[in-house]
């Protein structure tokens, strides 16, 4: 636990403290990721300096509103991001390799080998006409063309009872597989080459809530085998509080809020991130919903200053004009608010 806590930007005191008291040793190292879209309206930075670190073993949850960038994040860590859109900048190490520093050839290795993306919908996107079992081969062999069709076999077979899945899938279609299985699936094929960073874009989304559950336990369950990283895009709360070790909330392309699960569900500290929280029902407020004041903005005109200031409750008159840059808090958060300026800067 504890390692999400460094961003390469801040050059503040507490950044390189908080980064060593980080005791899970980080497999996955996100630093000063860009991303702009260029479209024919603008530029639309959707990813701007977002940096984190992710521990073996770790699960990070990332949470903010539709646009926040959420998805771009997961398709740049993969190097899938497509035009107009464009990797500017940053570095996303794994086990000291930098992605960004591969050629195309060893990118699409490093794919299901070193991190593997289960995309939003992927259960749709099974092939109807293959059966399972080929689909996972074709994976595997892929990579590892000099594999006996045994082992492959072999492999496949292990992911789907690690997922929980007959055997009897393998030789299946995916019409044949509920929601929740071919979810399963997919994290099957996910973890075929035991891949160091797994990252999930709303895996439970059109599952019903006993399904959504599963799909959870079953992640969580293939995590510990493997010891991965994961990395959990989601709109669920609920669903983040029970399964994660640490929360990251994205507004507007940045990240202002890195906490443990605990801290961002019991005392959040960015005010986007109270906001989030207090919107939640719980048994003291039955019935009462406080929504966060105002639109998120679009990216093509951001407000200057912080992105959050014109419905941010706290905001000062700097917040308007300064950007915020991320800092490491003495409690190892990560938050991107003036407010908490005067609490770094001792
Ligand atoms: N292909 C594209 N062309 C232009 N702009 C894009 C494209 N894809 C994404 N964007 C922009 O990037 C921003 C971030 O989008 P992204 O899909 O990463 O958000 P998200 O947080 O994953 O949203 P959701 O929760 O709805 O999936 C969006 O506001 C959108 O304006």
């Amino acid at each position: 636990m504890n390692s999400i806590v460094t961003t390469a930007q801040t050059g503040s005191r507490n950044a390189t403290k908080a980064y060593d008291a980080g005791n899970a040793k980080s497999v996955l190292q996100v630093k000063g990721l860009e991303v702009t879209y260029y479209t024919d309206l603008g530029r639309a930075k959707a990813l701007d300096d977002v940096s984190f670190n992710l521990g073996a073993g770790e699960k990070l949850g990332m949470v903010g509103e539709s646009g926040s960038g959420k998805s771009t994040m997961a398709l740049a860590m993969m190097r899938m991001i497509k035009p107009p859109g464009r990797i500017e900048g940053g570095s996303v190490t794994i086990d000291g390799v930098d992605l960004m520093a591969l050629d195309d050839d060893g990118m699409r290795k490093a794919r299901l080998d070193k991190i593997a993306y289960i995309p939003q919908g992927a259960m749709n996107s099974l092939n109807p006409v293959m059966r399972i079992g080929a689909q996972m081969v074709d994976a595997v062999r892929s990579h590892m063309p000099r594999e006996s069709g045994s082992a492959i076999k072999d492999r496949c077979m292990h992911a789907l009872r690690s997922v929980d899945l007959d055997p009897s899938v393998f030789r299946m279609y995916a019409h044949e597989l509920s929601g929740g299985m071919k979810q399963r699936v997919c994290i099957a094929i996910g973890i075929l080459l035991e891949p160091k960073v797994i990252i999930a874009d709303e895996p439970t989304s059109a599952l019903d809530v006993v399904t959504q559950r599963q799909v959870m336990e079953t992640i969580d369950r293939v995590q510990d085998q493997i010891n991965a990283a994961v990395i959990l895009i989601g709109h669920d709360m609920g669903l983040m509080a029970q399964f994660v070790d640490k929360v990251a909330v994205m507004y507007a392309g940045r990240l202002v809020e890195v906490s443990s699960v605990r801290d961002m569900f019991t005392a959040p500290n960015h005010p986007y991130a109270r906001a989030l929280i207090s919107s939640l029902p719980n048994l003291d407020n039955k019935g009462v919903f406080q929504g966060i004041p105002g639109l998120a903005p679009s990216l093509l005109r951001l407000p200057g200053g912080c992105a959050f200031h014109p419905r941010c409750s706290f905001a000062m008159d700097k917040c308007s004009t300064v950007r915020p840059e991320p800092q490491i808090l003495a409690n190892g958060r990560l938050i991107t608010c003036h407010l908490f300026d005067e609490e770094t800067r001792q």
